[in-house]
C-alpha cells in the first residue's frame, strides 16, 4: 500500500501523523511511504531522518493525496486537504464530526472512507486513540488556567496554590475521564483546591482511591454543576460522550454568575466545548472573555507540545496503521470491531450514530457497507 504523511496545517499545528521510526516499520514490510517535505520539522525530523528509513519525499500536499491510497494525519483535515480527498482513499486521523457540518458534509461528498482515531475503542471501554491526547491536554489545562487567571489575561490575580497564609484557588474539573484525571493530577500537585465531577460512580471510586482525599469526587448533576462552577476559581471542562457533541453543562446564565476574574479551560472544545460560551480559539489567540469570565478554548491543545504529544500518538496510531496496511481496510475494519467504531464516512455514507444524529443526516451501520 501508499501511505502518505502530509505536513499539517492547522493553527501552530507542529506535530506529524508518522515520525520515522513509524515509517520504517511500513517500509521493511514492504510498504511505499510518502512523506510531504518538512512534515517532522516542527518535531525535529528533517527529509533526510525519513529518506533514511525508506520513505519518499515529495514537494506538495496534492502530490502525496494524489497518490495515496491511505492517508495518516494528526488533526481533521482542513478545507483545503477535504478537496483532495477522492473516493475509497483511507483517511486516518482525529476528525470530530459532531461538531462540524461543513467537514461531515464535504467528508461524504469525498467518497473516501474516514476513520477518526477518537472513536476506536477497546476491550475495556476506553479510546486508546483518544488516551494519550486527553493525557497532555489534561495537564495542559491546569498551565493554561493558571495563566488565565493572571491579570494580564483578564484573571482574578490568583495563584493556584496560594501561599502560607493564603487560600488556594478553588479548581472545578467536569469529566473525570482521561482529561479529568490527568488535569487533577497536575492541580493536586500545585496545591489547589480540587473538586472533580463526574456521572459515572465507579469513575468516581476509581478517583477517590487515586486521589485519597486530596482532591473530591462528587456525582455530576446539574444541582451540583451550579454550585461549583458558580464557587470555582478555575474550571476545566473534560466531559465527552464518544463521538457526539459535547453536552452545555455550563450555561451562559452560569457563566454570568461566576466570579469576575474567572478561567474556563474548555477541553472538549473539539467535540464543541461543555460551556454555551466556548466557541474554538487558536494557539496564535488563545483566551476571549464573556461576562468577566477567560475562557481558553484551544482546540488542538497538544500541538502546542508537539514533540511529546507526536510520540504518544504514534505509539498507539502504529499497530493500526500497520493493520490497515497489511490487510486493507475491509479485512482491518471485519476483523476489529473495535476500529469499526472508528469508521464514521464511508463512500458517502455516515456511519456514526452519534455524527449522523448530531447533523439530522441518515446513519448506515458500518457493518453493512463492508
Ligand atoms: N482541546 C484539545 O486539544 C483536546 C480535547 N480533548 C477532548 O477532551 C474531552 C474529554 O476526553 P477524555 O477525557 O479522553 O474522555 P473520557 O471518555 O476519558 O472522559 C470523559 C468523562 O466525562 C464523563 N461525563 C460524561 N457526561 C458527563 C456529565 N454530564 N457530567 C460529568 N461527567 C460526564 C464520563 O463519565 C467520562 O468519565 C473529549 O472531547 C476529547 O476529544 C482531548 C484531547 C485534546
Ligand atoms: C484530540 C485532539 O483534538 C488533539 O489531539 O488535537
Ligand atoms: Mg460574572
Amino acid at each position: 500500500m501508499i501511505i502518505g504523511v502530509p505536513k499539517e496545517i492547522k493553527n501552530h499545528e507542529y506535530r506529524v501523523g508518522m515520525v520515522p521510526a513509524s515509517v520504517r516499520e511500513l517500509t521493511q514490510r514492504g510498504h511505499q511511504v510518502i512523506v510531504e517535505t518538512q512534515a517532522g520539522s516542527g518535531v525535529g525530523f528533517s527529509d533526510d531522518d525519513y529518506v533514511a528509513v525508506g520513505a519518499s519525499i515529495l514537494d506538495t500536499a496534492k502530490a502525496i493525496f494524489d497518490k495515496a491510497d491511505m492517508i495518516v494525519k494528526v488533526k481533521e483535515p482542513q478545507a483545503i486537504e477535504r478537496a483532495m480527498l477522492r473516493h475509497d482513499q483511507i483517511l486516518f486521523t482525529y476528525l470530530h464530526l459532531a461538531p462540524d457540518l461543513p467537514q461531515t458534509q464535504e467528508l461524504v461528498d469525498s467518497g473516501a472512507v474516514c476513520i477518526a482515531y477518537e472513536t476506536v475503542t477497546d476491550n475495556r471501554g476506553g479510546l486508546p486513540l483518544l488516551a494519550p491526547m486527553s493525557e497532555v491536554a489534561g495537564r495542559m489545562s491546569i498551565q493554561a488556567g493558571a495563566q488565565a487567571l493572571e491579570k494580564s489575561r483578564g484573571g482574578r490575580g490568583m495563584l493556584l496554590g496560594g501561599v502560607p497564609g493564603v487560600e488556594p484557588a478553588k479548581v472545578v474539573i467536569i469529566g473525570g475521564g482521561m482529561v479529568g484525571r490527568n488535569a487533577a493530577q497536575m492541580a493536586v500537585g500545585m496545591g489547589a483546591d480540587v473538586t472533580i465531577l463526574d456521572r459515572n460512580i465507579d469513575v468516581l471510586r476509581a478517583l477517590n482511591v487515586q486521589f485519597n482525599n486530596t482532591a473530591k469526587a462528587v456525582y455530576s448533576t446539574a444541582d451540583a454543576i451550579e454550585k461549583h462552577v458558580l464557587e470555582a476559581d478555575l474550571v476545566i471542562g473534560g466531559v465527552l460522550i464518544p463521538g457526539a457533541a459535547a453536552p452545555k453543562l455550563i450555561t451562559r446564565d452560569h457563566i454570568a454568575r461566576m466570579k469576575p476574574g474567572a478561567a474556563i479551560v474548555d477541553v472538549a472544545i473539539d467535540q464543541g466545548g461543555c460551556a454555551e460560551t466556548s466557541k474554538a480559539t487558536t494557539h496564535q489567540d488563545p483566551t476571549y472573555i464573556v461576562d468577566d469570565v477567560v475562557h481558553y478554548c484551544v482546540a488542538n491543545m497538544p500541538g502546542a507540545v508537539a514533540r511529546t504529544s507526536t510520540f504518544a500518538l504514534n505509539n498507539v496510531t502504529l499497530p493500526y496503521i500497520l493493520r490497515l496496511a497489511d490487510l486493507g481496510y475491509k479485512q482491518a475494519l471485519n476483523n476489529d470491531p473495535h476500529l469499526l467504531n472508528g469508521l464514521n464516512v464511508m463512500h458517502g455514507k455516515i456511519t456514526c450514530e452519534e455524527v449522523a444524529e448530531a447533523h439530522g443526516m441518515p446513519f448506515v451501520a458500518p457493518a453493512s457497507l463492508l
